[in-house]
């Protein structure tokens, strides 16, 4: 079929075999020439699945919605949120073992494509942080709505529509706050679990358009200015809980406003501060007194793991949110050793020195970016200063392989790809690369 061709499967219902899985967290099969992506399917069952999107190109969207022959990594779905039509828990059916060997061919299948980074695996390693395999109750950052009727609960998915059955992946201590705070219809509200076992709850305005029965591009647009409409209230009013949240790794402590930023899994801050600490500690040629940049830095965390190795480093925290980076004091020693700069990384990297007092030519960087990654400027830019390792954190495969693959293609040499499944029964999941720059001949 050609791309110009129109279709219209919507509402068609079509018998397919499932085949691998794609970046997003569908399946991919195949119906004459163009390619389905499924949701609810998993690699080499048989299933019914009916059309849900078709945007008239090469390939359509469908639910699965009968399955006739069953893979055996099949399980009884850990969450009724999604199983009642919630975007939250989309791989709550997948075996956990299995869905980590489906993320892992996704990091792979990304490298591979994306940043051109071929490897002879098919499949990235990616394991559970420290140790920890729940699979539901690992969320201690949790985000809800309400509807007209004031029931928290989880968007639909591909929609604006509230799902009210509960979703598993928050700590239950944080969904009994979040209902107990009864915060009332059309609010956005966020529940937190510190680490020393407060609650906080959170909330605020949401501006909700009606979406039902609109078409999909539509409803997206209504998606997006909602969203931007929804972050302009921007403060949060605390109904429950102390005002900061108490966050510990190791020997330190951050005490955090409710809305800064922290990793959501409950294990996942100790773990990647450990492979953080490990990729420090095994730097090539770094100096006794390192100058370290941590980007995205949020409170510190990193920034942290790296003094915990490398104690006379010279860190420079960068973090947009005032929120976060006015944190980071409350863990750590700022001053000669630390400074924290509450900018775009962007804008820090524009200014060709650095910081002030700092050189502009980083022994070692971290990046943590967003969804969205670093891009390839700001890749291009650390590539081309950058004297001993990179160490880039992504939860996008996609933009991840598109950012470490510009590294690779300036000669670095990726001596580390791992998977961390921190974000269980979906299809999320956190990757680490470590890159070590060309050797000068
Ligand atoms: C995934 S979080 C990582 C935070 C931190 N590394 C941690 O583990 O706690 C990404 C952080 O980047 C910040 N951020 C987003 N875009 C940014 C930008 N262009 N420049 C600097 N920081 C940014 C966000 O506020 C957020 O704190």
């Amino acid at each position: 079929m050609t791309q110009t061709e129109r279709t219209e499967w919507t509402g068609r219902v079509l018998r397919l075999r499932i085949e691998g899985p794609a970046q997003g967290g569908e399946f991919v099969a195949r119906h004459e020439g163009r390619v389905v992506f499924c949701r609810g399917g998993i690699t080499g069952e048989l299933v019914e699945v009916v059309v849900d999107d078709d945007p008239g190109r090469a390939f359509c969207r469908g639910t699965v919605i009968g399955v006739l022959e069953s893979s055996r990594d099949r399980i009884e779905p850990l969450c009724p949120a999604a199983a009642a039509g919630a975007g939250c828990c989309d791989w709550s059916h997948i075996d956990p073992v299995a869905a980590r060997g489906f993320s892992g061919r996704i990091l792979a299948e990304q490298a591979s494509r994306i940043g051109r980074i071929h490897s002879t695996a098919d499949r990235v390693p990616v394991g559970v942080p420290a140790g920890d395999d729940a699979s539901t109750g690992w969320r201690t950052v949790a985000r809800w709505v309400t509807g007209a009727d004031g029931v928290p609960g989880v968007r639909r998915s591909r929609s604006r529509d509230v799902v009210t059955v509960p979703c598993v992946q928050a700590d239950p201590r944080i969904a009994e706050a979040v209902l107990a705070a009864g915060v009332g219809p059309h609010r956005e509200v966020l529940g937190v679990l510190g680490d020393d076992g407060e609650v906080h709850v959170a909330h605020r305005r949401v501006t909700d358009p009606v979406t039902r029965g609109r078409d999909r591009r539509s409803r997206q647009g209504a998606a997006t200015s909602a969203r931007a409409r929804s972050s302009r209230p921007g403060a949060w009013e605390l109904v429950s809980g102390p005002s900061t949240v108490t966050r510990r790794v190791g020997e330190h402590t951050w005490r955090l406003p409710v809305d800064a930023f922290w990793q959501a899994h409950r294990s996942a801050a100790t773990h990647y501060a450990d492979l953080v600490r490990q990729a420090v500690s095994g730097a090539p040629g770094l100096p006794a007194e390192p100058v370290v940049w941590d980007l995205y830095g949020g409170a510190g965390l990193f920034s942290a793991a790296v003094l915990d190795v490398s104690p006379r480093a010279r860190v420079t925290l960068v973090e947009s949110s005032r929120a976060s980076s006015g944190a980071a004091g409350t863990a750590l020693d700022t001053g000669p050793g630390i400074v924290t700069v509450c900018a775009r990384v962007e804008a820090f990297l524009a200014r060709t020195d650095g910081d002030p007092g700092r050189p502009g030519t980083p022994d070692l960087v971290i990046l943590d970016p967003p969804r969205g990654g670093a891009g390839i400027d700001v890749m291009a830019d650390l590539s081309g200063r950058t004297r001993s390792r990179i160490i880039h954190i992504g939860c996008d495969p996609a933009s991840l392989a598109r950012d470490v693959g510009v590294l690779v293609a300036a000669g670095w040499t990726l001596v580390d790809l791992r998977g961390v499944a921190a974000f269980p029964a979906t299809h999320h999941v956190e990757g680490l690369a470590v890159l070590d720059p060309p050797r000068m001949s």
